[in-house]
Formats: structure tokens, C-alpha cells, sequence
């Protein structure tokens, strides 16, 4: 079927994207795996090309268009190739809310243009060791001292968390007061007492820096607050998750897509009791249950996208997109998987990379179960 989404701005958007992935990440990419991390240059590659930051205003270098279809060319493209090492879709569809909509004009000075020049990678850094889907149970303090905070605690699992320049911190100000004593800082590179741990190990996206951090008595200067220091924190990240949903939807649709679309080609050609493996009955049922459960993903995802375009896309249907897609997205690989035999369990065969990759979607940005949570409240019992 006809995908209605894009206009012709947004497929050329799409070629340069393209362009890009081709030129200055793929013949590079397995070999970042192996270091665990993506190179800084890339980051400015990209934003050579006006990759970060379309929302940013353009008197600080940005393009000043709110249009998250932007946003989802480059996750569509990145997904598409496989390059899960890349973690633009954190700066662009996580960070920019935060650094373009909570800041005063100062900040937007000090930190809008080299985000958008990609020279500050910006990182979020929420989780904790003790505290992940139950954010209110966070422990990192910062207390105030005159015109400083007074920042201690731990996060893990933090995403561009090696490579970060700037981190968005959320931290206690007030523990006695649950959600209302949040508070949003933002921890440059360099402060004293600003650590970061290991680069962790995990079962895919190997190229991604996905690190510990540590915060000892870091001196985070008052004019580093997003937002007032008034209880509104823990609202403000709220508010900016369902975008960050969507971000990992439209990753979720476009991952199976690809990996069906090389599924059906090896299905063509792949040999078996003397006739192609597609002949078969089963293949051909198993694929056109994944091809219709995606295009109907699809359709619904495009749809959100285009609610959050017009600031009306609930919280709840973007809990529902993310949920739903990414765990269609599991099956579908794995299904996939199946399909090609022992070689799909074989690294060199992308399904076999995209199976890893992709088990992390149920769990990130809200695990499955949360997001059931977030739509079984609004029933209201
Ligand atoms: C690769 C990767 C990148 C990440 N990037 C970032 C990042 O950039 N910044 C950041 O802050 N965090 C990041 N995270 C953390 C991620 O958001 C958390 O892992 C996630 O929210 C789950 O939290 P948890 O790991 O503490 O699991 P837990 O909260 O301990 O959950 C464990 C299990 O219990 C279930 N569970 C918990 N509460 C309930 C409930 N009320 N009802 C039913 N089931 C429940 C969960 O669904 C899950 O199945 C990342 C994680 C990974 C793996």
C-alpha cells in the first residue's frame, strides 16, 4: 500500500540520509563494533549535513522546523542499514525537546549550536542501579549551595554515555517530596568529580556506548537547571516521553520491514529437498502473517507520528505504539531467523545482527509491561 507520510522535502531528506549511511557509516561500522564506539567525527559528519536538530531555532544554527518526520527519515534509514551503533535518534528525538523547549536564552547560546553541529553529544541519564521503570525511586541528590548544586549518586545503562559532552541529570533536589522534589541538570564534561565508568558489555547494538556514570560531589552550577526548581521535573520528563516512544516505534516498524524484505529475497533463492524454500506452504503463510501484522503496524505508527506532529498525540496511544511494534518487531525477527536456517543464526547474515539488536526495544523507553500500565490506567478503574 501507498505510505502517505512523507512529502518530496522529506524523500530528499531521505537521499542525503541515504547518501550518508553508505558513504561514512556502513564501511565502517563492523569495525566500530568492535571498539564498542562510534567515532566523534561521525557525529560532525552529521551535522555537516543538517543531520540534529531540525526543532532548534535558526539564530542558534538549528533549521527551525517542528516536523518530526525529519526525525524519522534518519531512524528509518539508520535501522534499515543495521548501523545500531548510531545513537542520533537519543540526540535528536530524546534531547531536543529538553535543550530547545526547557532552556532560557543563555543556554540555548551555550548549547544549542554545537548540538546541532554535533559537536556536544548530549546523553539523559534517568536509570539507576537500584531504580529503572520506577523512576520515582531515584537517589541521585543535588543539594543546594549558593549558586551551585551539590550533585552525588550513580546512573547506569546511559545511552552516548561515553561519548556525551553534555548529560541531562535528573536528580533529587527535595527526597521528601516524591515526584515534585525532581530537578533537571545539566552536567557538562569536564566537572570535577564527573565520572564515567565502564562502556557496558552488551548482547547487541555493540557499537553504541551504553555507560555507568558517577557523580562525587560534582559542583553543577545553578545556570546548568532546565526549567525553574520547582518540583516540575519529574513532569517535564513525563511530557517528553512519548516522543522518545515514537522514536523507538518508528525504529521498531522500520527494523522489521528491512529484515522482511531480505527474508523474502533469501526465501527466493535458498534450496531445499530440490525447490526454493519460499515453495513451501509454511514460508509463504509464516511471511505473509509478518508482512500484513507490519503494514498494519505500519499504518498506525504513521498515524502517531502525524498526531505528535499537530501536539496531539496522547500518552496512551504512544504507549500503545511502542508496546505493540516492538514486541511485532521481536516476532518478526525471529521469525525471520527461522526462516533462514542455521544461517540465521550466523552473524555475517544481517537477521542474525538485527535479532540481537532489537531485543533491547521491548525494554528501553519503558519495558513492555510498562507501557500496559500506562493504557490499562487510562480505563480508570
Ligand atoms: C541498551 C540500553 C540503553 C538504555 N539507555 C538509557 C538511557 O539513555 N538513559 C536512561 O536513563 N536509561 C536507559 N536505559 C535504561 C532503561 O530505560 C531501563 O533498563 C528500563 O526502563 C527498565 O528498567 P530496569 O532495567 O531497572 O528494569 P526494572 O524496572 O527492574 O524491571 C524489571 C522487570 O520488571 C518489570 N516491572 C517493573 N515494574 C513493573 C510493574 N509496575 N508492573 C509490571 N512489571 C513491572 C519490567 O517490565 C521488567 O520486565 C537503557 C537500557 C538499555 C538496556
Amino acid at each position: 500500500m501507498q505510505r502517505d507520510l512523507f512529502e518530496e522535502e522529506h524523500l530528499l531528506f531521505q537521499e542525503t540520509v541515504r547518501e550518508f549511511m553508505a558513504r561514512e557509516v556502513l564501511p565502517h561500522h563492523a569495525q566500530w563494533e568492535k571498539d564498542g564506539i562510534v567515532p566523534r567525527e561521525v557525529w560532525k559528519k552529521a551535522g555537516e549535513l543538517g543531520m540534529f536538530g531540525f526543532s532548534v531555532p535558526e539564530e542558534y544554527g538549528g533549521a527551525g522546523i517542528t516536523d518530526f518526520r525529519y526525525n524519522a527519515v534518519i531512524v528509518e534509514e539508520i535501522i534499515r542499514t543495521g548501523a545500531s551503533g548510531l545513537g542520533f535518534s537519543l540526540h535528536n528525538d530524546v534531547m531536543a525537546p529538553y535543550l530547545v523547549d526547557l532552556t532560557n536564552d543563555e543556554q540555548k547560546q551555550r548549547w544549542l549550536p554545537g548540538f546541532v553541529s554535533g559537536e556536544l553529544i548530549t546523553a539523559i541519564a534517568m536509570t539507576e542501579p537500584g531504580a529503572g521503570s520506577d523512576l520515582q525511586g531515584i537517589r541521585t541528590t543535588a543539594v543546594r549551595e549558593g549558586d551551585h548544586y551539590v550533585v552525588n549518586g550513580q546512573k547506569t545503562f546511559i545511552t552516548n554515555g561515553i561519548n556525551a559532552d553534555l548529560v541531562v541529570l535528573v536528580a533529587k533536589t527535595d527526597p521528601s517530596a516524591g515526584a515534585r522534589g525532581t530537578t533537571l541538570l545539566v552536567v557538562e564534561r569536564g566537572m570535577e568529580g564527573f565520572g564515567r565508568g565502564r562502556n557496558l558489555d552488551k548482547i547487541g547494538m555493540k557499537a553504541q556506548d551504553t555507560a555507568e556514570l558517577f557523580f562525587e560531589n560534582v559542583r553543577v552550577p545553578v545556570a546548568n537547571r532546565l526549567g525553574e526548581e520547582d518540583g516540575q521535573g519529574f513532569f517535564q520528563l513525563m511530557n517528553n516521553l512519548p516522543q522518545e516512544r515514537m522514536s523507538i516505534a518508528v525504529a521498531a516498524v522500520a527494523a522489521a520491514e528491512a529484515v522482511l524484505e531480505q527474508t523474502i529475497e533469501y526465501c527466493k533463492t535458498r534450496q531445499a529437498f530440490g525447490r526454493t524454500i519460499g515453495s513451501f506452504q509454511n514460508t509463504r503463510f509464516v511471511l505473509a502473517e509478518l508482512a500484513t501484522e507490519t503494514e498494519i503496524a505500519r499504518h498506525f505508527v504513521d498515524k502517531c507520528v502525524v498526531a505528535l506532529n499537530a501536539g496531539q498525540l496522547s500518552a496512551v496511544d504512544a504507549a500503545k505504539a511502542k508496546w505493540w511494534t516492538t514486541e511485532l518487531q521481536n516476532k518478526v525477527i525471529d521469525r525471520c531467523l527461522q526462516l533462514h536456517g542455521g544461517y540465521g543464526y550466523m552473524m555475517e547474515y544481517p537477521v542474525a545482527k538485527a535479532w540481537v539488536d532489537s531485543r533491547v526495544q521491548t525494554i528501553y523507553g519503558g519495558t513492555t509491561e510498562i507501557m500496559k500500565e500506562i493504557i490499562g490506567r487510562s480505563f480508570g478503574f
